[in-house]
């Protein structure tokens, strides 16, 4: 069965849980606990393959055995960085994440590298404040070859199901994810590093 590690990245407070848990149980809960990062695990269907998937959701306080965002971009397959549209300035954490994702997955062949990066404006629903035109993601997005979504996790489930199962189908096809099924004494040493990483800490939906 496949493995599909995803890292959903971001500042503060853009949605990153709340994205996570829309898609997972399709629910809105408003309040979010942000004090440990923590891995959610499902088991999924697509395109009639039956896949693991490893949702990973960063805590942006400081908290016990935080890893690095090096060592999170290293663990994952395919990343969903967020940003929200009401707050300039985490567009401006985005844009530097997405280079660093660019920077440290150079050896990723470039058709793969092109899926396996989205970029998303969530809180689309506070359009009315707000501080970062579509526009101006839709450029970042092709400056740095990324796919660009513009969506709401209070208002918009189908779209936030549709982002995320587009990215999970991409990341089975490609990139570090193909790496491991061809070459399955890899598995070992990568969960090693998740369990460093990580710990123990998981959750299952
Ligand atoms: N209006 C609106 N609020 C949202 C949306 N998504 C998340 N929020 C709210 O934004 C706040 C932060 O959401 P979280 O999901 O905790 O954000 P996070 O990025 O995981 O936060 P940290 O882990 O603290 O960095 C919460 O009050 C959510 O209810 C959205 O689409 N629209």
């Amino acid at each position: 069965m496949n493995d599909i590690k995803l890292a959903v990245l971001g500042g503060e407070g853009v949605g990153k849980s709340a994205l996570i848990v829309r898609f997972l149980t399709r629910r809105f809960i408003g309040e979010y606990a942000s004090s440990s990062e923590c891995i959610y695990r499902k088991r999924l269907s697509i395109d009639g393959r039956q896949l693991n998937l490893e949702l990973y959701d960063p805590c942006s306080q400081a908290c016990e055995g935080k890893s690095t965002l090096t060592d999170q971009i290293h663990w994952a397959d395919g990343f969903v960085v967020v940003y929200d549209i009401s707050d300039r300035s985490s567009f401006i954490k985005a844009k530097a994440i997405v280079h660093l994702i660019r920077e440290l997955n150079l050896g990723v062949a470039k058709r793969d590298a092109d899926t396996l990066v989205f970029l998303v404006g969530n809180k689309q629903d506070l359009c009315h404040v707000r501080e970062v035109r579509r526009e101006e993601g839709q450029r970042l997005a092709a400056e740095s070859q990324t796919q660009f979504y513009e969506l709401s996790a209070a208002e918009h489930y189908q779209e936030v199901v549709l982002m995320f199962s587009k990215m999970v189908h991409n990341a089975s096809l490609g990139g570090k994810a193909k790496e491991r099924r061809r070459r399955p004494s890899g598995s070992k040493s990568m969960a090693k590093l998740i369990n460093n990483v990580f710990g123990k800490r998981r959750k299952s939906v």
